[in-house]
């Protein structure tokens, strides 16, 4: 099996192009177990009414219906392939229009997908607790400290918390709490992304603990759904919201039109290497074998090195 590495902001995952019937839950779980650098498996196949239908797939086998760093770079995939500038790639709950855009740094190809649907209801995450139907900017009871949270789905499930420099610096709070949502809890019976925002001068940081996954050094829907809130709150402005992450930084736009949000995630889809992939018999047999090496990752580094003075403040 043909793989391609891949990454958005260093969440990183192998990029698969066939057909539907894979075990993926498996195959992603083999795929962790031999690199353990990836986050997930991202699948490419033919919609019967988009340019190609994209599946994720974390690394613990569960399918999530929606990665915003994945979904750029199947963008970059498939608009390759297709020798085109924007496409519409169809996603678990909605068809997502992708492009292709300029450059910020040379040699880091750069994509922008739309971020959707959007909902506070508790329902669509789903998160049960008492009566309420929306959960926004408010600590809550059941957990230690004052930290102001708020709960969106976009559409996968994220609970996003507004968090000072000392918690930031420090993720044992947010390891726990997330370790929790994520395993046998009364609030989140499917688990939930786990994100800890703090204000920086150039806009905002963002850590995030994922479901199924663990810290990733980013991840897309998270810094899309931190931006809404961001901006909702009044820590930034509407409109380009430059979101830094361990990873890297992107720049989520967030407009609002009559109680309705437009997310766009604008940032690099990096290209790590082609690899062959051969299955053995248990989880632990099977090997990876790197079989086209790629050179995108050196510009990538400097693009990072270029933009690390903005998070100084947080290491
Ligand atoms: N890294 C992704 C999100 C992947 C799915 C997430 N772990 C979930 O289960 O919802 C992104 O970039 O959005």
């Amino acid at each position: 099996m043909e793989l391609l590495k891949v990454h958005g902001s260093m969440n990183t995952f192998f990029l698969y192009e066939g057909s539907d019937r894979e075990d993926f839950p498996q195959l992603t779980k083999r795929l962790a177990a031999l690199d353990p650098e990836i986050d997930g498996l991202l699948t490419v196949s033919p919609s019967i009414h988009a340019d190609a239908k994209m599946r994720v797939f974390n690394t613990d086998g569960s399918e999530a219906s929606m990665c915003g760093n994945g979904l750029r770079c199947v963008a970059r995939f498939v608009c390759e392939r297709e020798g085109a500038e924007q496409a519409v790639i169809e996603t678990m709950k909605a068809d997502l229009a992708v492009q292709k855009e300029r450059e910020v740094d040379a040699g880091v190809k750069m994509y922008g997908v739309e971020i959707s649907p959007v909902s506070f209801r508790l329902a669509d995450l789903p998160m049960a607790f008492e009566d309420h139907t929306e959960w926004r900017h408010r600590a809550l009871p059941f957990m230690d400290g004052e930290i102001p949270f708020t709960a969106v789905a976009v559409p996968n499930p994220h609970l996003i918390g507004i968090v000072g420099k000392e918690l930031q610096k420090d993720p044992s709070h947010q390891e726990k709490w997330a370790a929790y949502f994520n395993g046998e809890n009364p609030y989140f019976s499917d688990g939930v992304n786990l994100s800890y925002v703090t204000p920086i001068k150039q806009g905002i940081f963002v850590r995030t603990y994922e479901r199924g996954v663990g810290f990733t050094d980013a991840c897309g829907t998270a810094m899309t759904a931190s931006a809404l809130v961001s901006c909702l709150v009044g820590l930034v402005p509407f409109g380009d919201v430059s979101v830094f992450n361990p990873g890297g930084m992107v720049n989520c736009s967030v407009k609002s039109a009559d109680g309705h949000y437009q997310l766009k995630l604008s940032g690099n889809a990096t290209y790590l290497g082609g690899y062959r992939f051969h299955a053995g018999t248990s989880l632990a047999e099977g090997g990876l074998e790197l079989v086209k090496p790629m050179d995108e990752q050196p510009a990538y580094e400097r693009f990072i090195e270029k933009i690390s003075s903005a998070t100084a403040e947080l290491r």
